[in-house]
């Protein structure tokens, strides 16, 4: 595959998109950046460490979201509104840097975190048009700080204090999500032995044939749950019924979106979905938004935690958080590839059929 352009920010300003970031037409956007659906819930956090009452009602929201969608959205959460706009305003700043300055810090070669073009995963026949910084968060011991842009000054300072009050986050949803279940607080957390935190944030530059393109291709989340935080652009779409019919997620001022991934379907054995869900750009504005990957350690066991009477598991034998990551990413890798494969010999039969059609023609005008 030929080398892709070293940021997006050149590609931005040109009139057409490159061919590589062409997506197949039943891969591209149905429903526009900026038609936005309500069906995906507002949930209010406050009163959540209140036993009974306002705890129950949240659990119950939360219930029929992850049964409807796997998707829901928070808002009186206790994260500092200061360290969110410190936060999104340093990314900014960081994506607008000089495409030399990023790649200071870039991933390719299998580095851990960084900045990439387009995807996590190497080797993709369509590209992403979006640029992404990773950061291996926690375990702490694991981070890895040379990994983490140093400019604009000040950005490692606030994404550590995010991270840490996201992992916050993160426990007190993994505790609701577990009574939701119908277990015990501390259920989820346990399956997960120790908890790990990936941040990964995207930035979808303008774009100048977006109908034709996805930001972030159709996916489902690998780990236990992601936290994202948007900004008010919108461009994060759902499905439930395969990918027939989508919704645009209303964005909501100081709120976070929060997608339950593989993991946390599987531990509900199946009960509670994991989001289907891209991104779409747009040719206006440029975007930005944060996921926060709660995963579980590696070598924790995927199994259901509870299994209703009559009901099989959905999981055929248990295996570790690692092997089930990576065969997802190699699956995902394998049908991006197949699909291109299918595309190229489809291409090479009606190069075929043409050449075939060319004697019919000259057939044609003998008879004529
Ligand atoms: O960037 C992402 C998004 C997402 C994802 C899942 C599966 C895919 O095939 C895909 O292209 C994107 O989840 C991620 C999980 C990670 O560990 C790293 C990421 O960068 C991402
Ligand atoms: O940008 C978005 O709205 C979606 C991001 C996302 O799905 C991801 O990073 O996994
Ligand atoms: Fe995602």
């Amino acid at each position: 595959m030929a080398p892709i352009a070293t940021t997006l920010t050149s590609l931005a300003e040109e009139n057409y998109l490159h061919k590589k970031f062409i997506r197949d037409e039943d891969e591209r956007p149905k429903v526009a950046y900026n038609k936005f659906s309500d069906d995906i819930p507002v949930i209010s956090l406050d009163g959540i460490e209140k036993t009974g009452g306002d705890r129950a009602e949240i659990c119950r929201k939360i219930v029929a979201a992850c049964e409807e969608w796997g998707i829901f959205q928070v808002v009186d959460h206790g994260i500092d509104l200061k360290l969110i706009g410190d936060m999104t305003r340093l990314a900014r700043e960081f994506f607008a840097l000089p495409a030399e300055e990023k790649l200071r810090f870039d991933m390719s070669g299998g580095k851990k975190g960084g900045f990439t073009v387009s995807s996590h995963l190497q080797g993709e026949a369509v590209q992403d048009w979006r640029e992404i910084v990773t950061y291996f968060s926690y375990p702490i011991k694991a981070r890895d700080y040379s990994r983490w842009p140093d400019k604009p000054e000040d950005w490692r300072a606030v994404t550590e204090s995010y991270s840490e009050q996201l992992m916050k986050l993160g426990s007190s949803l993994l505790e609701v999500l577990s009574e939701a279940m119908g277990l015990e607080k501390d259920a989820l957390s346990k399956a997960c032995l120790d908890m790990d935190q990936k941040l990964v944030v995207n930035f979808y530059p303008k774009c100048p044939q977006p109908d034709l393109t996805l930001g972030l291709k159709r996916h489902t989340d690998p780990g236990t749950i992601t936290i994202l935080l948007q900004d008010q652009v919108g461009g994060l779409q759902a499905t439930r019924d395969g990918g027939k019919t989508w919704i645009t997620v209303q964005p909501v001022e100081g709120a976070f979106v929060v997608n339950l991934g593989d993991h946390g379907h599987y531990l509900s054995n199946g009960r509670f979905k994991n989001a289907d869900h891209q991104a779409v750009v747009n040719s206006n504005y440029s975007r930005l938004s944060i996921a926060t990957f709660q995963n579980p350690a590696p070598d924790a066991t995927v199994y259901p935690l509870k299994i209703k009477e009559g009901e099989k598991s959905i999981v055929e034998e248990p295996i570790t958080f690692s092997e089930m990551y990576k065969r997802k990413m190699s699956n995902d890798l394998e049908r991006s590839r197949l699909k291109k494969l299918a595309n190229d010999k489809k291409l090479k039969e009606e190069d075929f059929n043409k050449s075939k059609f060319i004697p019919c023609k000259s057939f044609e005008e003998i008879q004529a």
